[in-house]
């Protein structure tokens, strides 16, 4: 996941290869729930891991139910039945024994507290759940949360006969749920269906706890979001219960419903999630499709009819049971007029693809929008007017003309994974606009790797990617700084020293001399090294740890003298090149930005006066309890500048463009600080 402030994003030009994409996150925390109601084990393969799914198991694991990693997958063991049913039962005289015991809080003391984050997913189902169960609860989410409507629910729970007070504003979390005194089972439940389905299903998960009899609810005003109701359904199928259906209107659970574990459930890749990647295979699938894997036709997730609408844009789309491939079909797009009620949540990537179209897309009847994770009737006008679209804003729909100029524009993503993830799509504007996506890490709410997964599908030329080289002489702090930089910027990271150090290191264990003599099969070895720069800041060579061998004092010499044969360093060019991807690479060394990557974006060249250098070599070599002497070490450090700066190939110098920093004085974070100024003041975004 990326965890900087924010993630720039190259111009895109093409797309197509293979993601495999994380589980469903409304079939993931509904499996789960039902394990927990169901007592005995189920093994959940595929779930999402995500913060929707983490809150949903944090609070299961609250009210005492088991959750054990099994070979990848998840064995959650259901609360218990009480041994008589009497603790829970309270006095509900129409209550039956053997239902699920969530553990609650002994008498007298305090309530449990679950904190939900801002999962629609586990904060309605657990209120009912829990408000049937029995025990004193205090659930609450992020600030958001505590701005997204639950009082539909709540009213509907109250008709019942459950005990549910309002922390906060009246209708919304935080909540405190006490125990409910006695249940009125025999009358229909009325709950209102226009505002949220996650209310009714709510219910529908929880009434099966108390199904001593037949229990109906009944809909009021217009249900929206309906295909949600059918993965309830169907995993309460799974789950045992056999809900009667009327319509949209009413629905019965049979006396007697009572919850079964199925033992072992797969969770199918999330449909919504799959939106973003039909839509890249629409607009950038040109030579390739792109194939998206874990969900396809016979998916039992609504957001699959997504693939119907992005048809009508003009995807050309193949499917199998559990696979979709999507290659770009008309271009430009086909504007469309759709109501988007059945896909509300992917029907935001059509927002985004609308600005690749013809003429005016119009999404209607979504005014669900303005309750989930932001207003995002809202925040999708005001990014889409960023980046150059006509948008018409609304109360339930959203009319956008494609910009006829893109502008380079900071998309604001409002603690909301879906604004980060589809307007990341626009990084494939004509113009060549660039993108930068505030916050990329609010994608963990339901797809954490979202970026690292785009990124391995497409495809840009070499020089959009952005390249930020630091070089200067030994010890000057490049590797600390370059590395900084790359981590805040979430790019990679190139320390260019370390392959000749770990050239010059296999070379030696070779038994080869370090001579001209050998500059031939030193450079053959050198073309043929298998390198792995782990993200824990490990170095492998074939597989074997050479972090910390390629970092002594001697290693540091065999890479000076490797660098200084020709054909070494032309075999490692090409090699170095390759580490320049998406989003960007910051790249250390000596020749970064006169040799390997001349059309770097911005050349930092790093220096510090000799005796500064090296103290602090001085100083590192001590506290690693290795003993020498400043002068020693600054000898050696003058005669290898000289070196370095001498040699006939590539020899140490700044680049023309570079600039220069000498952080003698600085602190690491000042000259980061100072690096990452530079780059800001490049960008075409930093004065909006
Ligand atoms: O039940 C579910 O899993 C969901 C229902 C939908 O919410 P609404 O019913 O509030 O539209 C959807 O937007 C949400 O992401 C997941
Ligand atoms: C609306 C969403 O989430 P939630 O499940 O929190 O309602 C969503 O994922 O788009």
């Amino acid at each position: 996941m990326f965890s900087t402030d924010f993630l720039d994003l190259a111009p895109l030009e093409e797309a197509g290869g293979t993601v495999v994409l994380p589980g469903s996150k409304s079939i993931s925390n509904r499996v789960l729930l039902l394990a927990a109601l169901s007592g005995g084990t189920t093994v959940v393969h595929d779930l999402l891991d995500s913060d929707d799914t983490r809150v949903m198991l944090d609070a299961l694991r609250a009210l005492g139910c088991s959750v054990e990693e099994q070979g990848g997958s998840i064995a959650i063991t259901g609360m218990a039945p009480p041994p008589s049913g009497g603790r829970l039962g309270g006095g509900r005289s129409d209550v039956d024994g053997g239902r699920p015991h969530p553990n609650p809080p002994p008498e007298g003391e305090g309530a449990r507290k679950l904190f939900l984050g801002n999962a629609g997913t586990a904060m309605r189902p657990l209120t009912a759940a829990l408000a049937l169960l029995g025990g004193t609860y205090e659930l609450s989410g992020v600030p958001r949360m505590h701005e997204r409507p639950i009082g539909d629910l709540v009213d509907a729970l109250r008709q019942l006969g459950c005990r549910i007070d309002y922390l906060g504003n009246e209708g919304f979390p935080p909540l405190r749920i006490h125990p409910a005194t006695a249940l009125q089972l025999d009358a229909p439940i009325a709950v209102r269906g226009d505002v949220s389905s996650q209310f009714l299903t709510a219910l529908l998960m929880a009434l099966p706890l108390v199904a001593s009899r037949d229990v109906v609810i009944e809909v009021v005003g217009e249900l929206i979001s309906r295909p949600y109701i059918e993965i309830t359904l169907n995993m309460l199928q799974r789950f045992g219960i056999a809900v009667r259906r009327e319509g949209w209107q009413r629905f019965t659970i049979p006396a007697g419903s009572r919850y079964r574990s199925p033992g072992e459930i797969h969770v199918e890749a999330d449909a919504s999630s799959a939106s973003y990647f039909v839509a890249l295979g629409a607009i950038a699938g040109v030579r390739q499709p792109v194939r998206i894997e874990g969900v396809g036709a016979g998916s039992i997730q609504g957001d699959i009819r997504f693939v119907e609408a992005a048809r009508q844009m003009g995807a050309d789309v193949a499917s199998g049971p559990n696979w979709l491939e999507v290659r770009r079909g008309a271009w430009p797009l086909k504007a469309v007029d759709l109501d988007c009620n059945h896909i509300p949540d992917a029907a935001m990537t059509l927002a985004v693809m609308a600005l690749y179209a013809d003429g005016p897309t119009t999404l209607r009847n979504i005014a669900s929008w303005r309750v989930k994770e932001t207003d995002r009737l809202a925040a999708m006008a005001t990014e889409l007017r960023k980046l150059g679209a006509d948008v018409e804003e609304g109360a339930d729909f959203l009319r956008v003309r494609p910009p006829r100029a893109w502008s380079a524009a900071r998309i604001h993503t409002y603690d909301d994974h879906r604004m980060a993830m589809c307007f990341a799509l626009a990084a494939f504007n004509p113009a060549g606009a660039h993108l930068r996506i505030e916050d990329p890490k609010c994608v963990g709410k339901t797809f954490p790797d979202y970026f690292e997964a785009l990124f391995s599908v497409v495809q840009t030329s070499r020089p959009h990617i952005p390249v930020i080289c630091v070089d200067g002489p030994t010890a000057s702090g490049k590797g600390t700084l370059a590395s900084e930089v790359a981590r805040r910027l979430g790019y990679h990271y190139l320390d260019s020293g370390a392959l000749y150090r770990i050239t010059g290191l296999a070379a030696t264990r070779a038994g080869l001399v370090l001579d001209e003599a050998h500059e031939h099969s030193i450079a053959k070895l050198a073309g043929s090294l298998d390198i792995v720069f782990s993200t824990a800041g490990r170095v492998l060579l074939s597989g074997q740890d050479v972090t910390d061998a390629i970092r002594t004092e001697e290693a540091g010499m065999n890479a000076s003298r490797v660098s200084a044969l020709p054909a070494v360093r032309t075999a490692l060019v090409a090699l170095q090149q390759g580490f320049r991807r998406l989003p960007g690479l910051v790249a250390d060394g000596r020749d970064m930005g006169t040799v390997i990557f001349p059309d770097a974006q911005l050349k930092v060249y790093l220096t510090a006066s000799a005796a500064q250098r090296a103290e602090r070599r001085h100083k590192q070599l001590i506290s690693k309890g290795i003993s020498a002497t400043l002068a020693a070490l600054r000898a050696d450090l003058e005669a290898r500048d000289h070196r370095d700066s001498s040699r006939a190939v590539a020899p140490l110098k700044p680049a023309e463009d570079a600039l220069l920093l000498d952080n003698s004085g600085q602190t690491v974070e000042e000259s980061v600080a100072q690096v990452l100024r530079w780059w800001e003041e490049k960008q075409p975004f930093s004065t909006k």
